[in-house]
């Protein structure tokens, strides 16, 4: 059973892409994704909406950033459809520079650790290519507790990074209170929702 107790909407009709999510539970703590990128239309779908809630900031937007690992893919699409360069936020330790050419989230729980006990997580960027006044759309495939997405704005703002918006498949309802702080913070595209 994947997380008894909360409910899933059913998806908008009109984003026939969310069927491509398997949320067929195996069990797992998560549901399977794999298959969502693996569907033709499905990410071009996605990333499309993206753009179109954001039109009318688009002009302003410096880049996109993406959240490692499958926000990765979704920032690569969108960069390449809106036409900005992708900075990665990477998982602790992978970026190979210096520490003092390195900003990081400090660690935090995300659902897997909230969930499962995993260990903590931590995201870091590399300094050069954040600037002061700079405006980044965020995109992940997913957002749960809010945790990552959460330290991941504070990491931004902390080098005066504006976060103009929000993109994901996927807000978990219900039991996100820092996922829900987010959506009224920022003005979020979040497939699953209205
Ligand atoms: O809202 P939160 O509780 O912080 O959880 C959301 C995060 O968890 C997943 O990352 P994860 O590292 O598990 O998976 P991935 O490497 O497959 O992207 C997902 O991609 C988000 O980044
Ligand atoms: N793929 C996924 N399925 C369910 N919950 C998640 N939380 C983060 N990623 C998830």
């Amino acid at each position: 059973m994947l997380r008894p107790g909360v409910s899933t909407p059913p998806p908008p009709t009109s984003r026939p892409y969310l069927d491509a999510v398997d949320r067929n539970g195996r069990g797992q703590a998560r549901y399977e994704l794999t298959s969502f990128f693996a569907t033709p239309g499905a990410l071009s779908g996605f990333v499309a909406d993206i753009a179109g809630h954001f039109a009318s900031k688009l002009p302003t937007v410096d880049a996109v950033v993406g959240l490692d690992a499958l926000g990765f893919v979704v920032a690569g699409a969108l960069g390449q459809k809106i036409q900005k360069p992708v900075i990665l936020a990477r998982k602790a330790g992978k970026v190979a520079m210096p520490p003092e050419d390195v900003v990081k989230t400090g660690s935090y729980a995300d659902y897997m650790a909230v969930k499962a006990g995993a260990a903590e997580k931590e995201l870091e960027m590399r300094r050069d290519l954040l600037r002061q006044g700079m405006k980044v759309i965020i995109v992940d495939e997913w957002i749960d507790t809010g945790a990552s997405m959460a330290a991941v704005t504070r990491m931004l703002e902390s080098c005066g990074v504006e976060v103009v918006g929000i993109g994901t498949l996927q807000l978990t309802e219900g039991r996100a209170d820092v996922a829900d702080d987010l959506y009224k913070r920022y003005d979020v595209f979040a497939a699953n929702r209205e």
